[in-house]
């Protein structure tokens, strides 16, 4: 019998003879190789942070405490110390979620997978519990050095620091990487702690030294103590967090269990706000993870877990027709310039930073602050390249708009897992970004249908120098190219019968084009005429399309983006204002939480494949359609 398998939540933990924990921690780390090799998922992250979360856990007495994780993808481990051991499914349909999921356990809070959310939620929390008299009640918040070079953590800290008494931990969880290695001066000054180790043994050494000395050994202990502060600055400027007024322990081992359960306890009985500095390593027990320079199996597809080589090959992506245009264009623009957040792999932009280094920037997990230096970059006579996920942008829709737009900075913002993602669940679907875009003034968006389209598309918009411009496409691999049969004016018509006027305009925005024109071929099937056309550039709205909508006898909207004030609705309102009165039905995503599912199974779910809208629209003509 595994002490796993006797684990079924955390009293059972804190049951645990010490001496049985390396072997827990053993039986987990082989687990986690064996699961998410078949599911895929976040390796790294959560192998590096196995000894943490079983102190976590022996310390704080979840549910009454509160332990919050930031991003949330480094929960795998909490996951199965609360009674949660199967991840046959991971991050598939019905299956285990791949972060905290209230649903599936009372130890879950933060289902929110966008960063640096973690110490709001838990100063939030901490004085809730305190307003409500359960000062006893501890929160602690874990965030990874990444997640700490978000915004919103400093706006956090700011209000943690000035609250002295507050039942608060905060573990930053320092792996020195966020995918690639954790970049700016936070980072330096993480690294300047990370070697005071030396230092903190010697105190802890003099401390318990100087303690057994009779009578004077407590008087130099103190006085020794009072030159720690001195001798810390000199051996290390640490001051940032004490500085803040916010009690700083550490840094610590991270997978010395017992000495993270030490320092947890102590934070514990400090009786005010204690930030603990745990240094670990991504991908620790796993050499493939531990060897990969790219970002330590950050997050992984289904790999062999002999060798942490993939056994699924992916085809050339999306993201890849992006990276290998945008190099090009470098070549040419010398104005061209690329912004990260901290995510320079994943969003195409390392072959275009090993190429022009100077002309590359990753700004942390930092997406607000990334699209106003975009502005800044446009006033100095350059045009940024913004690649971020199109979730993200969520994040920086002021900067879009008080930043960028009203400024008509020539920014582009380059918008990758757009629309429905999949296994990362409802806060990374991409189907946010059309409907945020349709409201900012002077904003030019292109949704490219296939390959073919992202270099024209890029190129078109590294030339608007005017106003911001978005690209946006979905993860994973591209569609094969779909051909124009003719064009009006901008508007790329895709297919149509020869019939005047058309039944049904379908407009198909985007990469669902292989659905659309599925659908329309039923409905022609149907006896029905019909049109299909891309307008390519779906925002604003061109009044080539208002002109095809106006002798058509319905139009039919088709986009992978919220539904609700996406193109399709700037589509109605655009006819409205033109006076056309065709109607117009939207297909697109509903406006909910989707939950993790693969992305085909998602959009059987909601509707957006060539059956249904052929159902629904030939319902329609029929009629029928409720
Ligand atoms: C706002 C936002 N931007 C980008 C991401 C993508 N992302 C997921 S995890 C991660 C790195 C997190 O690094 P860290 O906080 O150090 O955690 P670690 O993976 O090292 O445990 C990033 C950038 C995100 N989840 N949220
Ligand atoms: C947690 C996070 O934000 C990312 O790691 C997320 O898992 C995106 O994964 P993909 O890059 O596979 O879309
Ligand atoms: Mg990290």
């Amino acid at each position: 019998m595994t002490v796993l398998s006797r684990i079924h939540g955390p009293e059972d933990l804190r049951a645990l003879p010490a001496a049985e924990l390396p072997a827990l921690a053993a039986e987990i780390r082989e687990f986690l190789v064996e699961s998410v090799s078949r599911t895929g998922g976040h390796l790294g992250p959560n192998l590096g942070v196995v000894e943490l979360t079983l102190a976590l856990h022996r310390v704080f007495e979840s549910p009454r405490d509160t332990i919050v994780f930031d991003t949330g993808h480094q929960s795998y481990v909490h996951k199965l110390l609360t009674g949660r051991h199967d991840f046959t499914g991971l991050r598939g349909k019905g299956g285990v979620s791949g972060y905290p999921s209230r649903r599936e356990s009372p130890h879950d809070v933060v289902e929110n997978s966008h960063a640096s959310t973690a110490l709001s939620w838990a100063y939030g929390i901490a004085n809730g519990r305190v307003v409500a008299g359960e000062r006893s009640r501890y929160t602690v918040a874990v965030i990874g050095d990444g997640a700490l070079t978000g915004g919103m953590a400093w706006e956090a800290l700011n209000n943690i620091a000035a609250d002295k008494d507050l039942p608060l931990v905060v573990v930053v969880n320092d792996n020195e990487r966020s995918y690639a290695p954790t970049r700016g001066g936070l980072a330096d000054h993480l690294a300047t702690l990370r070697t005071t180790r030396g230092y903190e043994r010697f105190l802890e050494w003099g401390k318990t030294r100087l303690n057994r000395t009779p009578v004077v050994g407590g008087a130099m202990y103190e006085a020794l103590h009072g030159v720690k502060k001195g001798l810390k600055d000199i051996v290390a400027p640490q001051g940032m967090f004490e500085d803040l007024g916010i009690k700083y322990l550490g840094p610590v081992d991270g997978h010395d269990e017992q000495a993270v359960e030490a320092a947890l306890r102590r934070a514990r009985a400090f009786g005010g706000p204690v930030l603990v500095h745990v240094l670990t390593q991504k991908g620790r027990g796993y050499e493939p993870a531990v060897n990969d320079a790219a970002d330590q199996f950050h997050g992984i597809g289904v790999i062999n877990p002999e060798t942490g080589l993939p056994l699924e090959i992916a085809g050339r992506s999306w993201t890849d027709e992006f990276s290998d245009e945008l190099v090009r264009i470098g070549a040419e623009r010398r104005d061209v310039v690329a912004i990260t957040a901290a995510m320079m792999m994943p969003v195409g932009l390392q072959p275009f930073a090993d190429a022009y280094p100077r002309r590359t920037f990753d700004v942390g997990i930092a997406e607000q602050h990334a699209t106003t230096m975009a502005a800044g970059l446009a006033y100095a006579g350059m045009h940024p390249i913004v690649a971020i996920y199109a979730t993200f942008l969520n994040r920086a829709f002021d900067q879009l708009l008080m930043d960028c737009a009203l400024h008509r900075a020539g920014v582009t913002f380059v918008l990758d897992r757009a629309g429905i993602t999949g296994p990362d669940g409802a806060s990374h679907h991409g189907m946010w970004d059309m409907s945020i875009a349709a409201m900012v003034p002077g904003l030019r968006l292109a949704a490219p249908r296939d390959s073919a389209q992202v270099p024209l598309a890029l190129r078109a918009a590294v030339d608007i120098a005017d106003g911001p411009s978005v690209i946006r496409f979905p993860k994973g691999a591209t569609a094969p190219p779909i051909e124009t049969f003719r064009r009006v004016g901008g508007v790329d018509v895709l297919a149509e019968t020869t019939m005047e006027p058309v039944d049904v305009l379908f407009v198909s925005v985007g990469a669902l084009a292989p659905a659309v024109l599925g659908a329309a071929e039923k409905v022609e099937t149907g006896g029905h005429s019909v049109r299909v056309v891309d307008p390519v550039w779906s925002l604003p709205v061109s009044d080539d399309l208002v002109e095809l909508a106006r002798s058509a006898g319905r139009v039919v909207v088709v986009e992978d983006n919220g539904v609700a004030n996406g193109v399709g609705t700037q589509i109605r309102e655009a006819l409205a204002a033109a006076g056309v009165d065709t109607p117009v039905r939207l297909h697109g995503i509903p406006k909910e939480f989707l939950d993790h599912a693969s992305r085909a199974q998602l959009f059987e779910q909601i509707g957006l494949t060539a059956d249904a809208i052929a159902t629904a629209t030939l319902a329609d003509l029929a009629g029928t359609h409720r």
